[in-house]
């Protein structure tokens, strides 16, 4: 993205293109509801229950990430979101339409509400990018130059101006998904879903997807669905995250708070990758009773995580030692993980918990280790 007067000019046009003209876009049947609510959704496939009670809405705006190992169930969630698959029972909300149970006649005008980007990017290698880009356009019968001209807009929005005539095969990872961002834009989705779309792209490149997307949510308002295994996609651009396993959302909430207190054993085990962690070599030498030094976890957040706490837990609660860990922003919020090593002897391991649990952390006892480290 270059800067914000272009994007600032492709989202008025967004705006002017959602006023009603009766063909282009299908119109919403809620402007200011929420843009998908799922309530109670179950999909069998035999004994297997892919969905099993899946309910979430989400806002106007709101980027989530959705995010479950293997087999949770996001494809499945993601195939009712589109009308590719129908529930066994439950509701499907777009834009306040329940279409569960609409035919394929019905369900067309309401997947144009719906962009969809994805792994492999899906592009059509004998077309060129901008034939790509404007290939929904295409099947609605929009006029060729009106969807040049829109594609041409698109591709300026996405970065890749310079390569309308170039054919997919020329392109990087990125690039490619750069086309597919802008095609999935083309009809102006009310929604965009993206499946795993960054898990074939190395960091930097991901990282470069992942900031186009969050520029695009703030520029054109776009509500983004993020299906993903990573929970670094999840921590750079999503407001809220829902973690499904075996069919079902077992935790929901604002990324910061997810990643501060997880709730459930799977969340706990996503986050472990990115999460600060006790060094291997220390954790094989964890004794539960026996040691000169208490090895301490402490998980601090938002305010608490904010002013001098070591220096303050050295000054008023005595020695120890900094074994690992650190503070990082999560949505602009402090996120730390901390582990420290005090002297097992009492009273300076309670006075430590103590100090600590007063300052708002949350403390666990490890285990107990002999020597430096
Ligand atoms: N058409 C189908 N027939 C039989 N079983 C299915 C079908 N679709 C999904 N399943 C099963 O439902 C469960 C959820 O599958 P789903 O593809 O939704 O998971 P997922 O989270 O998307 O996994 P992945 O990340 O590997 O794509 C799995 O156990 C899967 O084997």
């Amino acid at each position: 993205m270059k800067d914000g007067t272009m994007n600032q000019h492709v989202g008025q046009q967004h705006v002017e293109a959602l006023a009603p003209d009766g063909r282009r876009a299908a119109p919403a049947a809620s402007g200011t509801g929420p843009v998908v609510r799922l309530v109670d959704v179950k999909r069998h496939f035999g004994p297997t229950a892919a969905l099993d009670g899946v309910s979430l809405t989400v806002g106007k705006g709101e980027i989530i990430g959705i995010i479950g190992r293997s087999g949770a169930g996001k494809s499945t969630l993601i195939r009712c979101l589109n009308g590719l698959e129908r529930p066994d029972s439950g509701e499907v909300h777009i834009e306040g339409r329940e279409i569960s149970r609409l035919d394929e006649n019905q369900l067309q005008p309401l997947r144009r509400r719906i962009g969809m980007i994805f792994q492999h990017f899906n592009l059509l290698s004998a077309k060129t990018v901008e034939e790509n880009v404007a290939l929904p356009l295409k099947i609605e019968g929009v006029p060729k130059a009106e969807r040049l001209r829109r594609a041409a807009e698109l591709l300026e929005l996405v970065g890749l101006a310079g390569k309308a005539k170039a054919y997919p095969a020329s392109l990087s990872g990125g690039q490619k998904q750069r086309v597919g961002i802008a095609r999935a834009l083309a009809a102006r989705p009310a929604l965009l879903l993206s499946d795993e779309a960054t898990s074939a792209l190395d960091p930097e490149t991901t990282r470069s997807i992942l900031a186009l997307l969050k520029d695009i949510n703030r520029q054109l308002g776009l509500t983004i669905i993020l299906i993903t295994h990573e929970m670094e996609v999840v921590r750079s651009i999503a407001d809220r995250v829902a973690v499904i396993d075996a069919g079902r959302i077992v935790e929901q909430g604002e990324v910061w708070k997810v990643f501060a207190d997880p709730q459930s054993d799977i969340t706990t085990s996503l986050l472990q990758g990115i999460r600060p962690q006790l060094p291997a070599e220390i954790a094989q030498r964890l004794s539960p009773t026996l040691g000169s030094e208490a090895v301490l976890r402490v998980d601090i957040a938002g305010e608490a995580a904010l002013g001098p706490l070591l220096a303050d837990l050295a000054a008023k609660a005595g020695s120890f030692r900094f074994v690992h860990g650190g503070i990082e922003r999560v949505q602009g919020r402090p996120v730390g993980t901390l582990f420290l090593a005090v002297p097992a002897g009492e009273p300076d391991l309670s006075q430590t918990v103590q100090f600590l649990t007063g300052r708002g952390a949350r403390v666990e006892v490890l285990g107990h280790v002999f020597g430096n480290d």
